[in-house]
């Protein structure tokens, strides 16, 4: 304590509990100090005395109490145990939250005047921060005046919605949500749009059909009948030349071009050239003047309690369905190409085809319940679809506009409840939404006459084999021809152009059963071939299509990509490597519950020739906890509760580590991922971009890490096909030096982690051994600073070294490679003009 600090006065405070909990750094720490003298002036010596006088008399408690009246502030007990004293005039802030502040007072507040308020009571500091959901969108610290918004202005967006906007922190559209507004909002237009994943396309449909849904609800209002208001016309009045067919898979190329085509197929850098003519869009649409129906169950609902169903998945009484409604994460393994872990295949059929022949559809009779359906979006998972929800939430705050969640895994029961209600926007997986609608819900009777529907991530969705229940809801959908027409369609997905390769299967020539030979005629898809192929299934009406697909073809700029390539058994080692050596927020991708089965079977065989049947990716999961990496599972199998309870540990966790299937490759929008490993070469192209695309989200840098061995190479050449890399992708820069350790360690664990057929006391004898040994290892550094006989090798690692950024070093790594290669280019450069010289 210097000399100054040492003439004050202190003296020591009174502690009850302990304000954190005990960690090594606060050792020794043995009580609190206060300075109740500084020194400054008399008044303040004067009350400092008197403060001080008060904290004496507090240090007996049974004084307090008898003395009540001349405690001044009331003492409060947080969560640690910690008791704190609280003034009546500012809260204390238990949380980083931003707290909503009313646009009143922000108006009314000048710059940096700080925010007094005088209705803080005990019972407010008492209650819990607020707990974050799955999906809410992180606010940004930035404070957003009118000004600020500007950027939006022009898309003429209701302010109850810019308010919302500004208080999330979103200054301007994204690029994607810049090219697809005019068009969705002025136009009414049909939108596909293609753009890389991260970049905003949730808001991109969700901002016009939520300002939409306020137009309609006005018009309602207003005495019309809602349910006859067409939103947009079958007839849009456009200007003769349509936007250019065109795929931006070269940014040298994607230039604007005013060719006529029939597909209106933008590139999507018209506005960007500031050719976006306003003349294009329609002006606000005539509306029929009828009067409102009376509906026939108006009042029965009109007192229901909204509840989002999103807020329900936190609640203590979510029920979890039984296993005949859980979803199953396997795939029929020999169905064509895709293997990954799929959401809403249902073990027991309910919500598939077969069920489905038997129920009596109510469908064709139309149903108004006076609380029409505004809105209807459709995801592939359920992660998604309340992720989506929450984004919606937060952007219709001040809307008033209510937003329900239909997806499996939960009891149907509460959503039922929710549905009542009469929610303008339904966010929901196919396959629960089908079971209520052919189980009659009435508020999803009014499907035919949606105003907006939106499917996120749509190539999955209409993948053949799954969501087998999109079909009949489509059909549902478009079975009235004049609604079909005035619905406005949203398409998105940031691999929505992308084509991959056919499967071998599928390819070349084919033997029949009778022996003859036929050369197959399947030709792989164009990209304008799929997109016709989407408009024609969902219904669409002249889209407008924005594809600004760099030439990563969906994958963010962002991003920077690279592999390692191992032996299959080294696997493991080398993914304990990178999450030791370079910890972040990590997810661990695996191609399905069923290959990780399968290739775990391999290590075993080769390690412990043991059974495979219950080595799942669980079991991944479970050695990575035997090397205490503490890994959340994630799969389809997974009760929905834990699977959720997962995601948020993980998001709440720096260093967190998620073990996953592809039920978390698309949407998912995490804040702040640093790495994604491919533990396995995804099956699709698709799958890698979305995988890869959990990282490197809102301009953010990310790394993904793509784990192969030699079985894997035909796959990683056709995905390099597919995605254009004509060059192969750089290495990850592993010290080598430390592997064999590690491999020894890993190997440790495995043994430990090895099922076992019968009890045999030799053996449990020896497993201990082998339990304590790896405890032993596991409590030294795995790289250590000093010398030791078990790990030679590893005392060749710099200690300042051990916690490097991994993405830093990938990116290092690119620099001096692409060095290495110019001075190689440039050393040899005689030789090849030479070479050159020669040839001519
Ligand atoms: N205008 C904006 N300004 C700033 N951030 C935004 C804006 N719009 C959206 N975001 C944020 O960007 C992040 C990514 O958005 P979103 O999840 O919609 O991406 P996406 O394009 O759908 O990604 P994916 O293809 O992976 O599904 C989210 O955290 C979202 O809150």
């Amino acid at each position: 304590m210097s000399k100054k600090l040492k003439t004050l006065k202190w003296e020591s405070v009174p502690m009850e509990g302990f304000p954190v909990s005990m960690s090594d750094k606060l050792q020794g720490f043995v009580g609190l100090e206060e300075c109740t003298e500084y020194g400054l002036d008399k008044d303040g010596k004067k009350s400092k005395k008197k403060k001080t006088t008060q904290k004496q008399k507090s240090t007996n408690k049974t004084t307090i109490l008898q003395e009540k009246s001349l405690i001044p502030n009331k003492k409060v007990k947080l969560e640690n145990g910690f008791i704190v004293e609280v003034c009546d005039i500012v809260k204390p802030s238990l949380t980083n939250e931003i707290k909503p502040i009313e646009n009143k007072s922000i108006e009314k507040r000048k710059e940096n005047q700080p925010i007094i308020r005088k209705d803080v009571n005990i019972q407010k500091i008492e209650s819990k921060p607020k707990k974050r959901k799955l999906g809410d969108i992180t606010k940004t610290c930035e404070k957003l005046t009118p000004e600020d918004m500007l950027s939006w202005a022009e898309f003429k967006l209701p302010e109850e919605i810019i308010n919302a906007l500004a208080e999330l922190g979103f200054k301007k559209p994204t690029k994607i949500q810049q090219l697809t507004l005019p068009a969705a909002i002025h136009g009414r237009r049909d939108i596909l749009g293609a753009a890389e994943t991260g970049s905003g396309k949730t808001l991109a449909f969700g901002l016009p059909i939520l300002s939409g849904i306020m137009k309609l609800k006005e018009k309602a209002e207003s005495g019309l009948n809602v349910y006859e208001i067409p939103y947009k016309k079958t007839s849009v009045k456009r200007k003769a030349t349509k936007e250019k067919v065109k795929i931006g898979r070269n940014k040298n190329k994607k230039i604007k071009t005013t060719e006529e085509t029939s597909e209106g197929y933008s590139s999507g850098d018209d506005t960007e050239n500031g050719k976006e003519n306003k003349e294009e869009f329609i002006e606000e649409i005539e509306v029929p003047i009828r009067k409102k129906e009376v509906s026939h169950d108006e009042g029965n609902d009109s007192d229901e309690d909204y509840v989002h169903l999103s807020e329900m998945l936190d609640s203590d009484d979510l029920v979890e369905t039984s296993d005949d409604e859980a979803d199953t994460g396997d795939v029929n393994e020999n169905d064509g190409e895709e293997t990954d872990g799929v959401d809403e295949v249902d073990e027991n059929g309910i919500g598939c085809v077969k069920v489905i022949d038997d129920v009596e559809m109510p469908g064709q009779v139309e149903v108004r319940t006076g609380k029409p359906l505004y809105a209807l979006i459709l995801t592939p998972t359920r992660e998604l679809a309340i992720q989506i929800s929450r984004h919606l939430i937060a952007a219709a705050k001040y809307t008033g506009i209510k937003v329900a969640t239909i997806v499996g895994g939960m009891a149907s029961v509460k959503q039922e409840r929710v549905l009542r209600s009469g929610p303008e926007v339904v966010v929901a997986t196919p396959g629960r939404l089908w079971e209520l609608i052919t189980q009659g819900q009435p508020h999803l009777q009014q499907l035919a006459s949606v105003k907006f529907l939106a499917i996120d991530e749509t190539d999955r969705m209409i993948e053949r084999g799954h969501f087998e229940e999109l079909q009949p809801l489509l059909e549902r959908l478009n079975d009235d021809e004049a609604q079909r027409s005035t619905r406005q369609n949203f398409v998105f997905s940031a691999t929505l152009t992308l084509v991959h390769d056919l499967p071998v299967h599928m390819k070349g020539k084919k033997v029949t059963k009778r022996g003859k030979i036929i050369n197959r005629k399947i030709e792989k898809m164009t990209p304008q071939q799929k997109i016709k192929k989407l408009v024609t299934m969902i219904g669409m009406t002249d889209p407008k299509v924005v594809d600004i697909t760099t030439e990563n073809l969906g994958a963010a700029e962002t991003l920077t990509e690279c592999r390692i390539a191992c032996a299959l058994e080294n696997k493991d080692s080398y993914l304990y490597y990178i999450l030791k050596r370079h910890p972040g927020r990590t997810i661990v991708f695996c191609n399905s519950i069923g290959s990780v089965r399968r290739l775990i079977f391999g290590i075993i065989l080769h390690y412990l020739g043991s059974e495979l049947n219950s080595f799942t990716m669980y079991r991944l999961a479970q050695l990575l906890t035997l090397l205490k990496c503490s890994p959340l599972p994630l799969h389809a199998s997974m009760p929905q509760r834990q699977r959720l309870k997962n995601l948020e540990r993980f998001r709440d966790d720096p260093h967190g580590v998620l073990v996953a299937t592809d039920v978390a490759a698309r949407g998912l929008d995490i804040p702040d991922v640093d790495h994604v490993v491919h533990y396995q070469v995804p099956k699709t192209a698709e799958n890698y971009v979305h995988r890869s695309g959990r990282t490197a989200r809102a301009s953010k840098e990310g790394l993904t890490i793509l784990m192969m061995e030699s079985s894997e190479a035909y796959t990683y050449a056709k995905l390099r096909r597919t995605l254009n890399k004509t060059t192969e992708l750089p290495m990850f820069p592993v010290d080598e030096r430390n592997m064999s350790s590690i491999r020894d360690l890993v190997r440790l664990a495995r043994d430990v982690d090895a099922p076992r057929k019968e009890i045999d006391p030799s053996i449990d004898k020896a497993l201990n051994i082998k339990k304590k040994q790896l405890e032993s290892l596991l409590s030294r550094p795995i790289f250590p600073k000093g010398f030791s006989f078990k790990f030679p090798t590893l005392n060749t690692m710099e200690p300042e070294k051990t916690n490097e950024n991994a993405l830093q070093v990938m990116k290092n790594a690119i620099e001096t490679g692409a060095l290495k290669k110019e001075m190689r280019k440039s050393k040899n450069e005689p030789l090849l003009k030479l070479q050159k010289k020669f040839k001519k």
